[in-house]
């Protein structure tokens, strides 16, 4: 298990990473969260003894990693797949490893095989891809054999085949009872790999959760309604008497009504009543990477001046193409200093699964 107490990381009048507390349990793969800048490079740092907090601690199976006995061996990571000699060869590299922490040499061949570079395996890094350079770079983490993996966004640069392994690899590992602890800008591959989310944004902690809570307490269920093409009066109707039973009505790009606050049956109840024929009505949920984004509206260093959330408000609106007839409820935003955890919450309806 790794775990974060107070952790607190500054940099002159920087602070990179304000008071983490978190735990990372074995046997899963957690997936660790933020945007540009949010302090995950920094943690992973800390994690591994490269950075000392300014105050608080971060220990792996209980003591810092420059106590661990043994460390590569405990602890495996992938923080710069870069960092590498480029003139030696891709097992020159690893047997380097080996020998700094005593590890066998007739384990480089091993996790050679296992990362797929064994047909590469004498020819010198600098000429890799930057899909092979991640292998490599996996190849060192896993060369200890080590209980604890750290991976600083291992599916830069590869191709999907090649994020599909990374994907299948992850959770083998966890499933053999490993601590996983993996950094990602995105979420939607997070869904498919992770099974808890640590996420933050400035430094701070803004979620700690299984990724099914996170859907279920972050997408805002809605319905798609069609009515009748052509029948603008029919159309009209039916906004009127959705706002008027508290939803927030939007169109979609495809002239589509997006309803938001108002249950699938309602919908149906409401249009019967005014006597407007529906030429569609389904139930939709937000994607897990709007949900992120929502999230973390508010802690985004670095935006385009292009971006309609440039300078305003850290409020999530929905996509763009799409024209409020009436404001509904204000969405929530996302305060820093409220973290999210693993509570239920009460959508308007619950998609049985979003992932
Ligand atoms: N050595 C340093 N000196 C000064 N500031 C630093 C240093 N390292 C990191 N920072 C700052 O701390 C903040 C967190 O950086 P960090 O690299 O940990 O974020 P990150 O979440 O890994 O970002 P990215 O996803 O872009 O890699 C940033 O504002 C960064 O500029």
């Amino acid at each position: 298990m790794i775990e974060a107490v107070g952790l607190t990381k500054s940099y002159g009048a920087k602070t990179a990473v304000y008071n983490l507390n978190f735990q990372v349990q074995p046997g899963k793969v957690t997936g660790f969260l933020g945007p540009n800048g949010a302090g995950k490079s920094t943690t992973m740092r800390m994690m591994l003894g490269l950075d000392r907090p300014t105050s608080g601690t971060v220990t792996i199976a209980g003591q810092p990693y420059h106590r661990l006995p043994n460390a590569p061996r405990q602890v495996g990571a992938l923080l710069d797949a870069n960092a590498k000699h480029g003139g030696r060869s891709a097992r020159a590299h690893l047997l380097c490893l080996a020998q700094l922490s005593g590890i066998p040499a007739s384990r480089v061949d091993e996790v050679l095989g296992i990362v797929g570079l064994q047909d590469v395996a004498g020819k010198r890094s600098k000429g890799f891809s930057l899909g092979m350079g991640q292998r490599l770079g996996i190849a060192g983490a896993l060369l200890g054999d080590p209980q604890v993996l750290l991976f600083d966004e291992p599916v830069n640069g590869l191709d999907p085949e090649g994020i599909l392994w990374v994907r299948n690899l992850m959770k083998k590992l966890a499933s053999e009872g490993r601590t996983v602890f993996v950094s990602s800008h995105l979420m939607s591959e997070m869904a498919q790999t992770a099974d808890h989310l640590i996420v933050i944004g400035r430094g701070q902690l803004m979620a700690d959760l299984p990724v099914r809570d996170f859907i279920t307490q972050n997408s805002t269920g809605f319905a798609r309604v069609r009515t009748p093409e052509g029948d603008a009066q029919a159309r009209d109707t039916l906004v009127r008497v959705l706002a008027e039973a508290g939803g927030q009505v939007l169109t979609e790009p495809d002239g589509a009504l997006k309803v938001i606050g108002v249950p699938l049956p309602r919908i149906s109840d409401l249009a019967h009543g005014a006597d407007v024929r529906l030429w569609e009505l389904s139930p939709h949920s937000a994607s897990l990477e709007e949900a992120y984004m929502r999230m973390t509206q508010g802690a985004v260093d670095y935006r385009s001046t292009q971006d309609p959330h440039h300078a305003a408000a850290p409020q999530f609106q929905q996509q763009q193409p799409q024209q409020p007839f009436q404001a509904g409820p204000p969405q929530q935003p996302y305060g820093l200093p409220q973290p999210q955890h693993a509570a239920p919450a009460q959508p308007a309806y619950t998609p049985e699964d979003a992932r």
